[in-house]
Parts: C-alpha cells; structure tokens; sequence
C-alpha cells in the first residue's frame, strides 16, 4: 500500500450563519408581498442571522473514508463547501486545520479535490477525454503519479474480483503517454471501460447515464493525486450496486492514504460497511462523528438499541433523529448533540483534535496547473472541437448567413436601376437592416452558446482547471474565424444583389463594417451572458441595452434633431456607426443618370461628421470596450465563492501557513506521522 502523505483536517467551533428576511409576528412582515418587496427595494427590509452550523468540532483523518450524513437540510452540504471552501455567502467563524496548520475554505482549495452534486461536464467531451483534460491541465506531481499508477494495478484488479466481468484498464496504459496512461488508470479504477469514447451529453442531447457522470466526475479530481477529497452526494440518484461500486472505489482511494469525506444519503448495509468514519448532523449540530463501528453501541447507550438485521444507517434515522425524546427538531438537536458532547466518543474525538497529525504539507501536495502557453493550447483545441461537435449550431450560423444576404438581397435586388426616391428609402432600409442583424445575430449566437458554458466555466476555474487569460483568449481564437466568414458570406451574397456600388474598395469597407459589428455583437454578447446567472435575466436585459441603440441607430430618429439629453445613446450605438459607415460608403459622391444626388441625401439624413473610415474605427472602439467589459464580467464571475481580496499573494500566504510550522497549540501534543 502507498502512503501518500497523510493530512488531516480538524474544525473546532465552527459556525455558519447567512442573512435572510426576517419574518414578522404575522409571519409576513418585513419578508413577503408587494408591501416587502417594496420595503426591501427601499432598504426597509430587515434581516436576521439564520444560524446553519453550530459550533462544530471534529476531524477529518487520512487513510478513512468519512461518510457525513444526517436527514435533508440537516447542513451536510453547507458544511462540506465550507470545508472545501465554496461556500462565501454567509458569515464563518472558528478554526480550520489541516495537520495542525491554519487553514481556511480558500487554503482548502489549494488541497483538495470537490465533486459537487451536479457534476457539470462539457457535454460535447466524452469520459476519457474530460479526465485527460484534468490530467493536462492539472498535472499530478510526477513523483505521485508514477506511486499511483504503479499501486493502481494492484488496486484494479482487487476491484475487479469484487466486480467481475469488467475488462482491464490498467494494461491499457501501458506505452501511452502521463496523460493517456493516468485516464487509463482512472477509467479501470472507476469502472468506466465500456463508456469511455461517449460523450458526456445533456438533458438536450442524452450521453452517458448519471452514474457514470457522477464517477466521471470523480475520476477526475481522483487524477490530480489531491491528498484531500470531498464529495457531495457520489451516490444519490444511482442503483444500489452503482452506489455501492462508487463506495468500494472511494474506500479504495481512501485506503491508499487519502483524506475522503463524502456526504451520502441512506447508505445500504454493505455500503455502510465500507465506511470508515461517520458524521452525523441534526439541524446543524453534530450528535455522532467517530469510527462506524461505534455507532451501534453508541446508538444503544441512548436507549435505542439496533436489531441484528436492520441497517444501522436506518436505524439511526428511524430510531434517533426522528423519534428520540418526541421534542421538535431544534431541541432534539441540541439534547442528542449535548449527550454525544458528554460521551466517550465526543471525548475521544476532542483529544483527536488537540492532537492532530503533525506532518508539514509538502509543496507537492499542492495542486499543480500547466502552464498558461499549455492551457492556451489545450483550450483552443478543446473549443474548436467542441464547435465542430456542435455541428449543427455551427451549420445554423453559416445557413443564417446566406438566408439573411439572400432575403436581403432578393427584396431590394437591383435597387440601383429603380427612380431616385426608391433607391433613397431602399438602400437606407437595407442598410439599417444588415447593420443591425450584423450585431444583433452575433450577441445572440453567443448569449446562446456561454450561457450553456457558464456553469462549466464556473467549476473548471473554481476547480484550477485554467486562468481566465487562457480561456478568454481560446474563445476568441476559435470565434474569430467564424465572426470574420459569417458576415463575408453574408455581405457578399447581399452587396452584389443590392446593387450597391460596383466598387472592389467600396464592398471592402462594406465587409469590414460588418466584421466590425459581428466582433462587437460577440464582445457584447459575452458581457451579457457572464453578467447575468440565467438565460431569462439576459433575454431581459438585452432588449433594454438593445433597443435604445437601435432607436438610435440613425434611420428612426433624425439624431441630430432628436432630444437633447438623450442625444448620447447615439454614441454608444454600434448600429448607427454601421449604418453611418455603409450610408456614406454608398452615397458619398452618389451620382444616378449624372445627377449627384449623395451627398444631399447624406446631408439631409443628418449621420454626422465622420467618414466611413473613422465610424469603422468607432465599432472596433467599441468592440474593444465591450471586449474588456466582457473580460472583466469573466473575472467577476470566476471569483464567485471566493472571498474578493483573495489575490496572487493572498495564495502564497496560505502556502507559506501550511508549509510551516503547526500552531503552538499543536506544536507539544501533536503526533508525527511516519
Ligand atoms: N444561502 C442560504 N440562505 C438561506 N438558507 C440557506 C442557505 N444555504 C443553506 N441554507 C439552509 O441551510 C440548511 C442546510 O442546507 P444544506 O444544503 O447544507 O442541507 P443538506 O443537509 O445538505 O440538505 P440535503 O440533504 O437536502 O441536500 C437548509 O435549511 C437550507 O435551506
């Protein structure tokens, strides 16, 4: 068996409280209806504390497989985002350790590894190539991986002999390269041979079954070699015998020396077996945390002893939390975790805490990222793949092209060879029209597209998958392409069915205006979706940053003689610098049976001062605003459940904390480990 070096996290007096509305006497007051969200809007509201944990004490040992559990709402998630450090919203405090140095959530995510409960995985990746991914971008410490993969044999065939008929994952690896070989492992570890090459999928598109998602996503912190492990919830929504693999496999992980700690809900007999240690909440308190064995006797000792045949995780519910003492929820809380405070085992897990493991947490036991050059690479791969697998998304925004430059072109075709005041009213709409499709289909294609990404962004960033830069950058280098030939399609088709002026330099500017408007739809289109947490927030918002600009655009409104103090919107309208660009790009020096009728024309639509050169540059102006607005909303989005001021050096600080030496209070009765 490989010891990975052990760590150990220890809490004490550790609450959690968040801010809610409070209720009134009548159970309204400030809280509810028109009358409150009127208050609330006018800062009236009030609010009180909602204590969710109170004042835990335990700890976390390396080598066991730590089940918490307790009945819904109990705190069982609260807790272990807080421990894994992906819970912000709310007020903490007391004391975290890990082998008796100073930690906190964000030191935590330096260590450990997290599968939440909705395992978000980009759907277009099949399962070995979302964990070749965490392996390439998350590169376990070369001295770990090479430990693992060679204990990983001796670990994949016990499982295999528990499970039998599953094929051999670990022979695979051989001759391949760290990344290939390490997903091999994993795959074999996990179960997941026969699934490897399915795509992960949707609720749109069905890919692989939940189970198998759910030890995906496990698979993929597992490769990282993290010392500490936290799951929420690996097993509900499996059958019992995919819950029970997923168990044997986290025991597995468990016995090499890791720290697992998973929260699960109603675990069979023989899963329950499998557990080491066990947490038990009742409305934020803690009524049990010790070793699995003693929770029979211990559950005995209250009065409520377990049958032979029951199963003691039932028991525990059935017999204890839901019936001891027959008081409500709160006191009984209080009272069994007062009994359990007064227990040998509360006593016992009291020493455990002053005298944690000792050992320093080794710089390799950090978790590790590639490079910024590699994440670039990986990413950019990653995406052009992901826009070729969405194949169709992407045929829907070549054919919108040539749908819209053919409808275009063939209601106004040949407006060249119409009367004057036809060619005016004509060329004007038109060009109102293609000005604003350019924008408007380029922030919707990709309002559409990240808002999917979004929760994918959000946990591979929190999980130190890639930095913002890398990602950032990869997005725009596989868009770039498809904002440049998307509207080169489309204007080409229109421009010439237009009849608009038989000039190769005059249809340039035409096309770059449009490339202009389509990078600044998807600079815009970014910024929204990252700005907002769901698709309708967005849908909402959109019309109303949309439609003044559109009003504004320079066809509706003579801008020039439009309201004063709301003149400004014309300014930040990427519609009317387009529709300025291509009006003056035509009718500049516009002659029709040699009577000059342009730059009248130009005059009396009032656009302004500018040439088409300078109103391009404004849309590339604005394209580079909204494309930093977009970064930084990015950015915003990436911190989310982290604490604002943690920065570069905030990280270094908690290295240094945890490479140093235990707090003094550890520091003569702690155990060093061997
Ligand atoms: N941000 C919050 N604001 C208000 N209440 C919250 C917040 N976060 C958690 N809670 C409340 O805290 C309690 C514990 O929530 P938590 O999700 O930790 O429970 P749980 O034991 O994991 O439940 P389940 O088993 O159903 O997932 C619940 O009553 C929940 O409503």
């Amino acid at each position: 068996m490989v010891h990975e070096a052990p760590l150990m996290v220890s809490f004490e007096d550790l609450s959690y409280s968040v801010r809610v509305r409070a209720r009134s006497p009548g159970g309204d007051g400030g809280g509810g209806g028109v009358l409150g969200g009127i208050r609330e809007r006018m800062g009236k509201a009030r609010y009180e504390d909602k204590v969710i944990l109170h004042g835990l004490s335990g700890a976390f040992r390396p080598g066991r497989l730590t089940a918490i559990l307790g009945p819904s709402g109990s705190g069982k998630t609260t807790l272990l985002n807080l421990l894994a450090g992906y819970e912000s919203s709310g007020t903490a405090t007391g004391s975290i350790w890990v082998n008796g140095r100073p930690a906190t959530g964000a030191s935590m995510r330096l260590l450990a590894g997290y599968v939440s409960q909705d395992d978000v995985i980009l759907p277009t990746q099949t399962v070995r190539e979302a964990i070749e991914m965490s392996i390439r971008l998350r590169p376990p410490p070369l001295s770990q991986a090479a430990d693992a993969q060679a204990s990983l044999a001796t670990a994949v065939d016990g499982l295999r002999g528990a499970e039998e008929g599953r094929g051999g994952g670990a022979e695979k690896g051989k001759g391949a390269g760290p990344a290939e070989a390490g997903a091999s492992h994993a795959i074999a570890l996990l179960g997941l041979e026969r699934c490897q090459h399915t795509r992960v999928g949707d609720s749109a598109a069905k890919g692989i079954s939940g189970g198998e998602r759910k030890r995906t996503a496990i698979a993929q912190e597992w490769v990282t070699q993290a010392p500490i492990l936290f799951l929420d919830e690996p097993t509900s929504g499996l059958d019992a015998h995919s819950a029970l693999m997923v168990t044997r496999q986290l025991k597995s992980i468990a016995d090499r020396g890791r720290t697992v700690v998973a929260v699960v809900h109603q675990p069979s007999s023989e899963m329950f077996e499998l557990i080491d240690d066990l947490l038990v909440l009742l409305d934020g308190r803690i009524v049990y945390f010790g070793e699995r064995a003693g929770l029979v006797d211990y559950v005995a000792g209250l009065g409520a002893p377990c049958g032979m045949y029951s199963n003691p995780a039932d028991h525990v519910f059935n017999a204890v939390l839901f019936s001891y003492g027959g008081e409500g929820a709160p006191d009984r809380a209080v009272r069994l975790q007062g009994e359990w405070v007064r227990s040998a085992g509360g006593a016992a897990m009291r020493a455990l805490i002053e005298r944690p493991e000792t050992a320093p947490v080794r710089a390799s036991q950090f978790r590790r990222t590639s490079p910024p050059l590699t994440q670039l690479r990986y990413l950019t791969w990653r995406a052009a793949l992901n826009a070729r697998r969405n194949r169709l998304v992407l045929g829907m925004r070549l054919g919108q092209a040539v749908f819209f430059g053919l409808l275009l072109g063939l209601i106004f075709l040949n407006t060249d060879g119409r009367p004057v005041n036809v060619q005016q009213q004509n060329f004007s709409g038109a060009m109102f029209f293609m000005s604003t499709t350019s924008f408007l289909l380029s922030v919707l294609s990709v309002v559409n597209t990240f808002s999917q990404e979004r929760l994918v962004f959000l946990r591979e960033s929190q999980g130190g998958y890639y930095g913002l830069p890398a990602y950032f950058l990869s997005k725009n280098i596989v868009e770039l392409p498809i904002q440049v030939v998307t509207p080169i399609i489309n204007s080409v088709i229109a421009y010439w069915l237009l009849g608009l002026r038989q000039d190769g330099l005059k249809y340039v500017l035409f096309a770059l205006t449009c490339i202009g408007l389509n990078l600044c739809g998807f600079s815009f289109g970014l910024f929204l979706a990252s700005s907002f947490k769901d698709i309708s927030a967005v849908l909402v918002a959109l019309p109303i940053m949309f439609l003044p600009a559109l009003l504004f655009g320079g066809l509706l409104v003579n801008t020039g003689n439009s309201t004063v103090w709301l003149r400004w919107i014309q300014w930040i309208s990427p519609i009317k610098y387009g529709y300025t660009s291509m009006m003056k790009n035509q009718f500049t020096g516009y002659v029709v049976d040699g009577r000059p009728i342009g730059d009248a024309y130009l005059e009396q639509v009032n656009l302004g001062p500018f040439s088409v050169g300078v109103n391009i540059a404004f849309i590339l102006v604005l394209s580079f605003i909204a494309w930093v607005a977009a970064y930084l909303s990015l950015m915003r989005l990436a911190r989310q459940g982290r604490s604002p001021s943690f920065t570069k050096n905030a990280e270094k600080h908690l290295r240094q904390q945890l490479e140093g030496p235990p707090d003094p209070r550890f520091a003569q009765g702690g155990k060093e480990m061997d």
